[in-house]
């Protein structure tokens, strides 16, 4: 079978979850109630008997899909030769419960309805037994539909429900409905022991969620071209946002291939440390102040303890254990397996993660968040523990899974760590042994000019001793290692653009060849390198060249504005999890500071 293009996805959110709707209607990927909950319906990595909730119009000739504003209420419009009709879909957010609500209204003509309901609990592997319930008071009718595995519940309201096909073990009803006609279903997810929860008002909660999601994208910043991609991809770092926990996910899925059919499948339903942190610094600069504080405490309970315990990734809720395993029953998108669950990248030392940590709460310091006792001490902890141990090797930004090695990024990094906790003291006024902090970083900056350069590449390099570039090396501009108009950083950039470049500009992260990734198979072009590029053009002067490149990049996103973790250029294919917030979080950041240098809004 073959799967469905991962840009044929847009994302619903409630702040704790996220679904991913196909073009033609078919809930494909659903955790419930968390990011990081077995999903209930896993047809994303599978087929459909993995579970899905499709709600579609057959013989469509025409389908047209929008967000409703700056919101994650989806309108999907299906004309066909008889009719036109309308699909909306959203997760209310904002009240603590788990639902998805769907109505179909027939706009013109008449229209064959086509809804099949395939629950399977454990990601595709659990079928539940399914019920009808009576559902006294209910709007919808006085019966529902319940299916229950284990700690699972899902009950299926509908002014229509569909009927149980007990050989193919799903639900399914195909009817023709005429203009006027309207069909709401209300999907809701409960402990399995607790009573059903009440029955929401699904036009309403259409309205109000469309209302709240607009409402947080009005307090964005940002007065530069793109302004619609900037709003997108901000309330995509939103939606990746746990809201009670302050944890931000990496994306909000598990196992979308970086190369189709192969073994690069990963688990991004986690808080990464860098990605939290540069996510943070892109909603700063566009900004937002709320889900700083509210991460920068979510980081202190996740970190707190022996700085020496500190982890590259925490779960949702800060929990440290995330053991990684592989999915045997499924068969993974396009064939492409294992699927992991889980990932043991938890346990890498990545030097970098300091310097993206202590970047993110230099900006807030700047944009004003107080210090509270307990956070500076942290910090400063931690900064004292980096001074010991910033010369071990370690996997680097990329996670390899091959050899330690001796990183110029995760150096540059580490220098960009204690850069900042000297400004913090001597900007902020906060305590700490800056005279041992200056020396370090001076040492670092000195060892990375020396053996991070090589002369005869005319470039710094991925690691010492090696004479190959990585696109991380653009992160050298961002964090100010030299200034933007040394010659060696245009030399690196434009070695980058050589051996890294694709097509249209696009570039790998590193080359699959010359990395011991530790990895088989190939990669993609990876969106958020692609946005550093675009970001160092400008730094360096090249602003002519950095727009059309961010142009370009824009032009990646699908209809709704939705980025994958990889784009493949050639085909026009979206690889990797999806949405992910590197991407984004890249594009937002682009704009700004292609903005900032042809004299528009400052970063
Ligand atoms: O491709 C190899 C690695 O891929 C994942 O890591 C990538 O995603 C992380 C989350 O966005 C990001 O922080 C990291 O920089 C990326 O390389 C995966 O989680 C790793 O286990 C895997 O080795």
């Amino acid at each position: 079978m073959t799967s469905t293009p991962i840009s044929d996805y847009a994302v619903l959110g409630d702040g704790r979850s996220a679904a991913l709707v196909s073009r033609s209607g078919s809930v494909d990927w659903l955790c419930l109630p968390d990011f990081d909950s077995p999903a209930c319906f896993a047809a994303l990595l599978g087929a459909p008997e993995h579970g899905r909730w499709l709600l579609t119009v057959q013989d469509a000739t025409e389908i047209d899909r929008t967000y409703d504003g700056d919101s994650f209420v989806l309108r999907t419009t299906y004309r066909t030769p008889t009719g036109l009709a309308r699909v909306s879909d959203a997760m209310p957010t904002a009240d603590g419960r788990a639902d998805l609500v769907r109505r179909l209204e027939v706009l013109e003509g008449e229209v064959v309805v086509e809804h099949e309901w395939v629950v399977r609990f454990g990601y595709g592997k659990v079928q539940p037994w399914v019920s009808r319930i009576p559902d006294p008071g209910s709007p919808y009718g006085p019966q529902a539909l319940r299916a229950v595995a284990g700690p699972d519940s899902l009950v299926l309201r509908g002014t229509r429900l569909p009927s149980s096909d007990a050989r193919a073990r799903r639900h399914r009803d195909v009817f023709t409905a005429a203009a006027g006609d309207v069909v709401d279903l209300a999907l809701t997810w409960s402990r399995s022991w607790l009573p059903v929860p009440t029955p929401l008002e699904v036009g309403d909660r259409f309205e109000r969620t469309a209302h709240q999601w607009a409402g947080w994208a009005e307090g964005a910043r940002y007065d530069g071209p793109h302004r619609d991609a900037v709003t997108r991809s901000l309330l995509v770092l939103r939606l990746l946002t746990h809201s009670a926990t302050g944890g931000i996910v990496a994306a909000a899925t598990t196992s979308l291939p970086e190369d189709f059919g192969g073994e690069r499948n990963w688990d991004y339903r986690f808080s990464w440390l860098r990605d939290a942190a540069m996510t943070v610094e892109a909603l700063l600069a566009s900004g937002f102040r709320d889900e700083i504080a509210a991460w920068r405490d979510w980081l202190l309970r996740a970190i707190a303890g022996d700085p020496a315990d500190l982890q590259i990734m925490y779960g949702i809720d800060g929990r440290r254990d995330l053991p990684e395993s592989e999915l045997d029953h499924l068969p993974g998108y396009a064939g492409s397996r294992p699927v992991r669950i889980g990932n043991a990248a938890v346990s890498q030392v990545q030097n970098d993660v300091l310097g993206e940590v202590m970047c993110a709460l230099d900006v807030a310091r700047d944009a004003g968040l107080p210090e509270t006792p307990n956070s500076w001490a942290v910090q400063r902890h931690l900064l004292d523990d980096l001074v010991e141990h910033w010369r071990r090797p370690d996997r680097g930004i990329w996670e390899v899974r091959g050899p330690e090695r001796e990183f110029v990024h995760s150096r540059v990094m580490s220098w960009a760590a204690l850069d900042r906790g000297v400004r913090a003291v001597e900007v902020h006024g906060n305590d700490g042994p800056v005279d041992v902090w200056r020396r370090t970083r001076d040492e670092i900056h000195a060892e990375v000019l020396e053996r991070g350069w090589d002369a005869e590449l005319g470039s710094f390099v991925q690691y010492y001793g090696a004479q190959h570039v990585d696109a991380a090396l653009l992160q050298m501009l961002q964090v100010g290692f030299l200034p933007p108009d040394d010659d060696r950083l245009a030399a690196t950039v434009r070695r980058i653009q050589r051996d890294l470049g694709v097509e249209d500009g696009l570039i790998l992260r590193y080359s699959t060849e010359a990395t011991a990734d530790g990895l088989r198979g190939e990669e993609h072009p990876f969106l958020v390198c692609c946005f550093w590029l675009a970001d160092a053009l400008a730094r360096i002067g090249e602003v002519d060249e950095a727009v059309a490149l961010f142009d370009r990049l824009v032009a990646t996103r699908n209809d709704v504005g939705l980025m994958a973790e990889e784009f493949d250029p050639h085909s026009g294919v979206m690889a990797g999890n999806f949405p992910q917030a590197f991407s984004h979080l890249g594009l937002i950041q682009a704009a700004h500071s292609i903005a900032a240098h042809s004299g528009g809004t400052a970063p």
